[in-house]
């Protein structure tokens, strides 16, 4: 029996390092794309790429020539139809990268204590609103966004330019009011705009009694850099979205810790 040769094979650190950023790669992938219906769009193409490798093996050339053709044009129907993936996984990388985003770092790095007392008054109606919302069983949707650009949301809301009090948020969401349909989007220490008609998810994987409210909320945050305060209607029930996952039931306390990390 031939012994196999292993004196070309150098594994060297980098080469361990690449397997694990390459492992670390299909994760986030994976994560993104789980639940979606882009895992089926995924294994269409993994199937497609199995068989040309068949088809090649076996030489049949006019398959070869079709599934060739199908591939070389392939990468930009991957960048057409994975776009909303990809912005995703370029907004995760963005985000993770940006040391100022992650605000307790900042503050401990800059020693500015005082934007701990300024985030607790901006979260406090927010959060106060959410207590009452959630005992008269108002359905709402508040989104968070970091950077808001008015030109994004100017077509699909009410532009507003608000200081952020209980009672305001309170009256947007009554059922009487005008603006209760919809999502209130908030950013830096005002509410931005009302009545925003946002896009909704494609996630298979979530509870069946999740409607529109809760399909728009998970939505946002898939494809923007924002995170969403959804209020159930039917149970009163507080969920918080984040990268188009959900937490659902949370509590006050909760509630204000997250937002106190992501707000
Ligand atoms: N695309 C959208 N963007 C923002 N808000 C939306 C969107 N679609 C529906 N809504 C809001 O969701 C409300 C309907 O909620 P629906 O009952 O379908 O949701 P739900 O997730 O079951 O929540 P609830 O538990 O409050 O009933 C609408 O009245 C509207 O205010």
């Amino acid at each position: 029996m031939p012994a196999l040769d292993l004196s070309q094979f150098h594994f060297t650190l980098f080469n361990a390092l690449d397997i694990v950023l390459v492992a670390l790669l299909i994760y986030q992938l994976y994560n993104l794309i789980k639940g979606t219906i882009a895992v089926n769009i995924l294994i269409g193409l993994i199937i497609i790429i199995l068989l040309n490798f068949v088809v090649h093996a076996l030489h049949m050339t006019l398959l070869m020539k079709i599934l060739d053709t199908f591939i070389q044009v392939g990468i930009i129907a991957v960048v057409v139809i994975f776009q909303q993936e990809l912005r995703r996984f370029l907004l995760l990388l963005g985000r993770n990268a940006s040391l100022q985003r992650n605000r307790a770092w900042w503050r401990y790095f800059s020693g500015n204590n005082d934007a701990a007392k300024d985030n607790y008054k901006r979260i406090k109606p927010i959060v106060d609103a959410c207590k009452s919302l959630k005992q008269t069983r108002t359905g709402a949707l508040i989104v968070f966004v970091r950077d808001y650009d008015e030109q994004s949301y100017v077509n699909s809301c009410e532009v507003m330019d608000a200081i952020i009090s209980k009672r305001l948020l309170e009256s947007i969401f009554q059922k009487t009011s005008p603006l209760h349909d919809g999502a209130v989007i908030i950013s830096g220490n005002k509410i931005r705009s009302a009545s925003c008609i946002l896009p909704l998810t494609d996630n298979t994987d979530l509870p069946p009694q999740f409607g529109l409210r809760h399909r728009a909320g998970i939505g946002v945050t898939e494809a923007n850099d924002a995170t969403a305060l959804i209020v159930s209607e039917e149970t009163g029930e507080i969920s918080y979205a984040k990268q188009g996952k959900v937490k659902m039931n949370i509590s006050f306390a909760e509630l204000e810790k997250l937002l106190n990390k992501d707000f």
